[in-house]
């Protein structure tokens, strides 16, 4: 069994693995190829671009008038008007004819006062030149309109034709095959999702890459995929380097197990170079050399495929064509908590980034490679360096922005319990105000009031139960934000119950059922407020935490819950009704709890929370959260008193 495992070669920092590439494949500049102007856009010049033709051609005419010798002008007043005869001394001319012989200048139409056909007088002299382009004025033939390595864009495009060039020499675009392997993996438009069975994975990285290839100037074919065979890669590698492409990116089956089999394929036909790289995600990334060609294993995790693409694939191509490399924008940004890190890596994390108080606050998203969204949801990404554990809320690292910097300023960043319906608010102030952006980070109800403490976030979500009386929020708020003047206002009333599954079939009534019929159950993470609802009821019913099998297990969220529940992990959970109704599994109401927005008074009046305000009491926002189910929006928009 061992001698079929792969063994990682050294695995090498970032910097040294991309040294050893671009050294390695440094004389693998494209071939040159002559092509029209009008489809070079993006392409790099291999030559320079000479002008063969000025522009103007000609002396042309800037306005509508008469074309004159400025000379025959000169001495005009609005005392003594000078008069000239059309199609002697003077010439009807439009913007852009040429200028007839022996005129220098042209009197704007708006200048002439039309006496009759043959006459027209003027009150005011122009003088040589005025309003002509004069030949040459923009492209004198023989200029250089653009040195060796220039990238064309729109803008070029327009100056080479008007120069009279129409074909120019660029370097080829790099032609890339992306191979998928995996026997788990299905084609999207070859299975129906009614047909998908456990183990099945919809064949994603293709695609992908392919359109990260064209970002980067190479045009990228998809082989179709390929089963977990040794041969069969094999021998699609082989084809694709005697053939026309200039790389190769296998996609899976790069790291260790019995069926990776990148790296057997590269080594029997060429040269591993690396395997492994210190980062993560993308750790497993090969990197190879067949017949000369670069050819790469990336790792099967969508993210790792990514990140390894970014790092290494993509600064190749570019390079193969001369692309300049890519320009990011770096921010210093504040963490709204601290970060740990693995030493001995370089980690891609990705975050979400809000603007408070005129201060970038970052929060981290989950780290799983296999986890698309959190590149998808992501306004950033931080990279911690190997050398690093751990970054605390006193640095303020430098975070990679993905959106423009003004659609994160526009973000209304709201903390804490996480709520589905935070979901519904977000796209239905984008229906209505274009542009507003809501990043909502669930970090539980304590961890809302900690961010708004910090001044990490414009807003939090918060449940937290007070024991005593009954209320929920304020007096957790008079404790922990005693010197911060906030607002309160109720989101919705929702329904907190058990999540069970289907047909509830440990018939589950009460929160005794748990002890009484030995149930697991799946906790919410302490400092929750579903969590605080929990123990509340145990302590009500006379139980304590020893009493509850899978107390100490715990979720971050309902809808992690609810898939606990689901994959049969545990027989109850507490959740919301909307996350049961979500994975179709059974609900047992058992509070109905206040689900309010914790507001600091200093943002209460600004633009972007007045549009929540508004949008959260509107029928259309009502509707939507009734529509989820286990929802009562009697209270929404009303203001509670601290
Ligand atoms: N024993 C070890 N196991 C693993 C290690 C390790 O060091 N030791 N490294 C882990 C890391 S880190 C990564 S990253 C992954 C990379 O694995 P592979 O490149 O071998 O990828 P697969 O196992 O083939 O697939 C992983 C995962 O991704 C899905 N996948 C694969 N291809 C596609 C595709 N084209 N489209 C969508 N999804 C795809 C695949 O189904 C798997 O779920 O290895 C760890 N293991
Ligand atoms: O490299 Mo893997 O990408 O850490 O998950």
């Amino acid at each position: 069994m061992t001698s079929k495992r792969n063994v990682y070669l050294d695995t090498q920092p970032i910097e040294t693995a991309r040294q050893i590439l671009m050294d390695r494949f440094k004389d693998r500049v494209t071939d040159v190829e002559t092509i029209d102007v009008t489809a070079a856009q993006g392409r790099v010049l291999a030559s320079p671009a000479i002008a063969k033709l000025s522009s103007p051609n000609f002396h042309a005419a800037a306005m509508d008038g008469m074309a004159v010798d400025a000379k025959q002008t000169f001495g005009a007043s609005e005392d003594a008007p000078k008069v000239l005869v059309p199609e002697e001394t003077g010439f009807w001319v439009n913007t852009g004819h040429a200028m007839p012989p022996g005129t220098n200048a042209v009197i704007m139409i708006e200048h002439i006062n039309i006496i009759d056909e043959t006459t027209v007088e003027i009150e005011a002299p122009v003088f040589p030149w005025q309003h002509v382009r004069k030949m040459g004025e923009d492209i004198v033939a023989t200029k250089l309109l653009f040195p060796r390595g220039h990238q064309i864009n729109a803008y070029a495009m327009g100056a080479l034709l008007s120069g009279g060039v129409f074909q120019v020499n660029v370097y080829k675009n790099p032609r890339v095959l992306i191979i998928p392997t995996g026997s788990e993996l299905v084609q999207w438009h070859e299975t129906s999702l009614e047909q998908m069975v456990p183990g099945q994975v919809i064949e994603s990285n293709s695609t992908v890459l392919k359109a990260l290839c064209r970002d980067n100037g190479a045009v990228a074919d998809r082989h179709p995929m390929l089963k977990d065979d040794l041969e069969t890669i094999t021998n699609a590698v082989d084809q694709a380097v005697k053939g026309e492409y200039d790389m190769v990116c296998i996609i899976g089956g790069s790291s260790a197990g019995s069926e990776d089999f990148a790296r057997p394929v590269m080594a029997s036909l060429g040269r591993v170079m690396v395997h492994g790289v210190t980062m993560m995600p993308g750790k497993p990334v090969l990197m190879g050399d067949i017949s000369g060609k670069p050819v790469f294993g990336i790792p099967g995790y969508p993210v790792s495929a990514i990140v390894a693409f970014e790092q290494f694939v993509g600064p190749l191509l570019r390079f193969m064509q001369k692309l300049a490399p890519v320009e990011d924008r770096f921010e210093p940004v504040a963490l709204a908590r601290k970060i740990a890190s693995k030493l001995g890596q370089d980690e891609f994390l990705r975050v979400k980034i809000g603007s408070v108080d005129g201060r970038l606050i970052a929060s981290q998203l989950p780290r799983g490679s296999g986890s698309i969204t959190t590149l998808t949801e992501a306004d950033g990404i931080i990279q911690i360096p190997r050398d690093v554990e751990g970054i605390s809320e006193t640095e303020t690292p430098t975070a990679r922005l993905l959106k423009p910097l003004s659609a994160i300023e526009n973000t209304l960043v709201i903390t804490g319990s996480h709520d589905n319906t935070l979901d519904l608010l977000a796209d239905q102030m984008r229906r209505d105000h274009d542009g507003i952006n809501i990043s909502s980070s669930h970090v539980g109800s304590m961890g809302g009031l900690m961010a708004i403490r910090n001044n990490a976030c414009h807003l939090a979500g918060a449940h937290l139960l007070d024991p005593e009386d009954g209320s929920y929020n304020v007096s957790y708020i008079k404790k922990y934000l005693p010197n911060m003047p906030v607002r309160l206002v109720n989101l919705v009333m929702r329904q907190q119950g058990f999540i069970v599954p289907k047909g509830n079939p440990e018939n589950i009534g009460s929160i005794k059922d748990l002890k009484n019929k030995k149930l697991r159950f799946i906790n919410r993470q302490a400092g929750s407020g579903t969590r605080i609802l929990f123990d509340y009821k145990l302590l009500d019913a006379g139980l304590t935490p020893a009493d509850i099998i899978g107390y100490d297990n715990d979720e971050y969220t309902h809808m992690s819950v609810a898939v606990a529940v689901l994959s049969g992990r545990a027989d109850a959970g507490l959740g919301i009704m909307a996350a049961a109704r979500a994975l179709d599994l059974d609900f047992v109401p058992i509070v109905t709890e206040s689900y309010d927005l914790v507001i600091p008074e200093r943002f209460f009046n600004t633009p972007n929370v007045q549009i929540l305000l508004e949008t959260i009491v509107g029928d259309a926002f009502k509707q939507r959260v009734q529509a989820l189910g286990g929802y009562g929006v009697e209270r929404t928009g009303q203001e509670i008193q601290i």
